[in-house]
């Protein structure tokens, strides 16, 4: 379970003698459902605050706590409980192939060669991209690389899964392939989208606007509220 207290994170400005930037005030939370969204207007506070989740991103006052866990503190025993997934797989393919890739996420797990690609390959066919395994990670389609990147950080049995946009760069197909991945995993999953539709696939949607929350709650309601404010701030 994901405790955040009072979380801020504040960052100096940019330019010497204009004031810091408040990112995220005062969150408090307490995540424990399995599917949870997040969503909010363009610079709203989601990927700060999601990257508070593994310690991508620390607070500046306030406290998180994963499974009673400070990711400042135990940044490493946090990452192996929460796995990430950037909107662009390519910011987190280190390798130049799906297998190798697979394999360097399992190299603390096992020891052997042999073993650790056999173990790869087993994986990328589970999640029907084996035909891929040994292409390039520049010629995958952005689907395939999204299912690699997945591929590799499941690898190790994450307990939880953040997912930062991973649906915004993909299309139609490939969004309902990644929506259908992700349902049917057993992590708890704590995703950010600007996709409404997307975000009803959670049971609970948290709205941040300017590094608060503003709602959250059952999906129905939390995404007809931003929805509409949207809609207002656009009027105006
Ligand atoms: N290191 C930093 N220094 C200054 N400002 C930052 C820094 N990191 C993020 N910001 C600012 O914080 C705000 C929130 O950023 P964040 O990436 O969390 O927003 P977001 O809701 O994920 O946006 P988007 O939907 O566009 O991805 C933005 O205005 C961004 O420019």
């Amino acid at each position: 379970m994901i405790l955040l207290r009072d979380a801020r994170v504040v960052v100096p400005a940019p330019r010497q003698g204009d004031p810091d930037r408040v990112l995220l005030d005062g969150v408090t939370l307490e995540l424990a459902e399995r599917r949870i969204a997040v969503i909010g207007a363009n610079g709203s506070g989601k990927s700060t605050l999601l990257r508070l989740l593994n310690g991508l991103r620390t607070v500046t006052s306030g406290q998180v706590l994963v499974d009673g866990l400070d990711p400042a503190m135990d940044g490493r025993a946090v990452r192996q409980k929460v796995g990430f997934i950037f909107t662009d797989p390519l910011a987190q393919l280190l390798m130049s192939t799906p297998v190798e890739d697979v394999e360097l996420s399992l190299r603390s797990r096992i020891r052997n060669r042999a073993e650790r690609s056999a173990r790869a390959h087993t994986l990328l066919e589970e999640r029907g991209i084996g035909h891929v395994a040994h292409q390039s990670i520049y010629d995958l389609s952005g689907g395939e690389r999204q299912l690699v990147a997945l591929t590799s950080v499941l690898a190790v049995d994450p307990a939880i899964l953040v997912a930062d946009e991973p649906t915004t760069l993909l299309d139609l197909r490939n969004k309902h392939l990644l929506r259908r991945v992700l349902a049917e995993l057993e992590q708890q999953v704590i995703f950010s989208t600007h996709d409404l539709d997307v975000a009803t696939d959670a049971e609970r949607v948290i709205v941040v606007d300017g590094g608060r929350i503003v709602a959250d709650g059952a999906p129905h309601e939390t995404v007809d509220f931003y929805a509409r404010a949207m809609t207002d701030q656009v009027r105006r």
